[in-house]
């Protein structure tokens, strides 16, 4: 041994950390990041349900109807907190059941990515993806979901707010900013 300090510090996942919040939040965009800068898996609930149908979210409700997506969601959200720690995207509707709750909360930690109706409105307007704003008055329908979800999303473990300017790298590093306050979720360990 010459002596030299070899030992490096690097940041280990305990937890799946899992992505709630509105359409157009950025769960998806971010969750990829996150995952890359934790070196963790990614995942996303809506990608696994479509790859298992080999159909769209939007053929799915189309042809199953909401409740079964819903069926589906929960299964798929059980599945993959059963696995390694990793980044898991949930679909906007998906924290809204209290079952979906309870085994974020007991088996992983659920982030708000919580982004102002405009913003929202902005990412998703254009897009013909999203089954639930096939109205005829998008908009307001963006807004009802909006309010009436709200008040759950703040039941997350943590918040991280989309303000104007923050890209989805500066997002995700705010996430591990606030997930290193949290040493059962994200530890600095000796490698
Ligand atoms: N912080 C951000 N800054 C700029 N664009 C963003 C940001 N977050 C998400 N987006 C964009 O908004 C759109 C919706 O994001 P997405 O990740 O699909 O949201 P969600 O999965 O929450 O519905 C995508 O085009 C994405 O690239
Ligand atoms: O808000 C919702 O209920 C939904 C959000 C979508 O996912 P994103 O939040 O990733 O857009 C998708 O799961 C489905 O269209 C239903
Ligand atoms: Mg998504």
């Amino acid at each position: 041994m010459d002596g030299r300090d070899t030992r490096a510090q690097a940041l280990a996942l305990k937890k799946t950390v899992v992505l709630v919040g509105m359409m157009g939040a950025g769960k998806t965009a971010v969750g990829k990041a996150l995952a890359t800068a934790l070196r963790v898996p990614f995942r996303d609930s809506d990608a696994e349900i479509e790859s298992a149908a080999n159909m769209s979210i939007a053929e799915i409700f189309e042809r199953d109807g909401e409740p079964f997506f819903r069926a589906r969601e929960t299964q798929i959200i059980s599945r993959l907190l059963d696995g390694p720690p990793a980044v898991l995207s949930t679909g906007g509707g998906a924290y809204m059941r209290a079952e979906n709750r309870d085994m974020i909360t007991r088996r992983g930690v659920a982030v708000w990515l919580d982004a102002a109706l405009p913003v929202l409105w902005n990412r998703v307007r254009h897009k013909s993806t999203r089954p639930l704003l096939r109205t005829p008055d998008p908009h307001a329908t963006l807004r009802d979901i909006y309010e009436a979800r709200v008040p759950v999303y703040r039941l997350a473990d943590l918040t991280v707010t989309s303000e104007t300017g923050r890209s989805v790298e500066d997002m995700a590093a705010r996430v591990i900013e606030m997930l290193k306050a949290r040493p059962d979720v994200l530890a600095d360990e000796e490698i």
